[in-house]
């Protein structure tokens, strides 16, 4: 049975869901978990005024009992508390950059129906299912840390230290990234850019450690890890390209800058790392659509807001005249707000790819597959 899942709402309407399947029986579910996801989400420096109104926590609506997860459908809720949806009007004027002309035009409808699909407000039950996800990682002691990497131009480069400082720096940054130090003057763009009128866009980086050999397959093009990710962090809202390892950067160097040599030292066989170590990570931990033993890196790029205070030319759907395009209440930046989308849905693309190679049953047996894999693989 393959772990996926289906989300449903509207940006206004009564509530956002998620419905997760063929999640692993016996996974200890902590809902201040995915609560603390939800509460990353909403923050970072440059979001709109519909943060101060909502205060997201899910709703574990079936699928535990006892606090464990039963192996049957996980349903979680997050409830919109702007939700106003039966009172709100039509827009006339399209946002360049938004859904609403060509959805307007495929649906032969409003652009309110579907400016409120496309709206990233329903990322908060990806965020849900990512955040449950991850705690099925834990029990595997896979973690997964993203952060801001650029803001606007500003480059805010990651800094390699161990996880424990790391998410230490990313918390004391209001803009999540690992160099709080940088704050000031990203949020001095940030505002400068928002009174303009104008909004910004960024990179976020996504790092997977502690996973085992071999999750994906080289022999399907659908079930390539590195395809799935990349299909993951593209499907979030803005987000208008994906690198995994050097990414683009890989095309421009030669083949001896690029691949990672193979070392062997017995001394560290009992390891997760089989003994097999790697002096660099230019694959991001991926090759021929399968994990190597070595972190995944995965980078994403975040286009900027589309509705603008200082609006871009548009036409009036109704008159077909020139005209401004719609401004309502928007976000100037919410690159660290995807950082936490993105760090979320790679999570749950490993967790499908972790059940897809020891059985999603339950958790005791998975792991006791993953103890006769790695002994199997030690022992050839
Ligand atoms: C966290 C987050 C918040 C966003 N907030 C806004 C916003 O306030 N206003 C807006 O016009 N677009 C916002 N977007 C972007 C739009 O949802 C997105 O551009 C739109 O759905 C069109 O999809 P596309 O950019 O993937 O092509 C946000 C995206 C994310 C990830
Ligand atoms: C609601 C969220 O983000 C929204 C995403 C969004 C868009 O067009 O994507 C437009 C804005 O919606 P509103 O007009 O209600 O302010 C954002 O606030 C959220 O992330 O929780």
């Amino acid at each position: 049975m393959t772990l996926r899942y289906w989300t449903a709402g509207e940006s206004h309407g009564k509530a956002l869901v998620a419905l997760v399947d063929g999640f692993p029986a016996g996974v200890k579910l902590d809902t201040a978990v995915i609560d603390q996801e939800l509460r990353r989400r909403q923050g970072g420096y440059g979001r709109g005024g519909r943060q101060r109104i909502e205060t997201d926590t899910v709703d574990v609506l079936s699928g535990i009992w006892k606090g464990e997860t039963l192996g049957s459908p996980i349903a979680l809720q997050v409830v919109n508390k702007d939700y106003k949806l039966e009172r709100l009007s039509d827009l006339t004027r399209p946002r360049p950059g938004h859904g609403d002309l060509t959805g307007a035009i495929k649906y032969m409808g409003s652009i309110r129906g579907i400016l409120e699909r496309a709206s990233a407000r329903e990322t908060t039950v990806r965020v849900a299912a990512g955040a449950l996800a991850r705690q099925l990682l834990s029990a595997f002691q896979i973690d997964v840390i993203g952060y801001v990497v650029e803001l606007g131009g500003i480059k805010l480069d990651p800094v390699d230290a161990p996880l424990a400082e790391r998410l230490e720096r990313r918390e004391s940054s209001e803009v999540y990234s690992l160099v709080p130090e940088k704050d000031d003057e990203v949020k001095a763009l940030i505002d400068e850019t928002g009174k303009a009128g104008d909004t910004l866009g960024g990179i976020v980086e996504v790092r997977v450690e502690g996973l085992p050999f071999g999750l994906g397959t080289h022999a399907q093009w659908d079930l390539k890890l590195d395809g799935r990710i990349a299909q993951a962090v593209m499907a979030v809202q803005a987000i208008k390209g994906v690198e995994i390892g050097l990414g683009f950067e890989a095309a421009r160097r030669r083949g001896s800058q690029v691949h990672d040599p193979i070392h062997f030292d017995p001394a560290t066989r009992d390891t997760a790392t089989l003994g097999y170590s790697r002096p660099t990570n230019n694959a991001g931990g991926l090759e021929a659509g399968m994990t190597n033993g070595q972190p995944l890196v995965v980078r994403a790029a975040k286009k900027p807001i589309s509705t603008l205070a200082k609006p871009l030319d548009s036409v009036n759907l109704e008159t077909k005249e020139p005209e401004s395009a719609q401004y309502e209440r928007s976000d100037v930046c919410a690159v660290s707000a995807a950082s936490v989308i993105v760090e979320n849905v790679v999570a749950f693309e490993i967790a499908r790819a972790l059940v897809e190679k020891f059985g999603n049953d339950s958790l005791v047996e998975m792991q006791a597959r993953l103890e006769l894999f790695n002994k199997m693989a030690r022992e050839r």
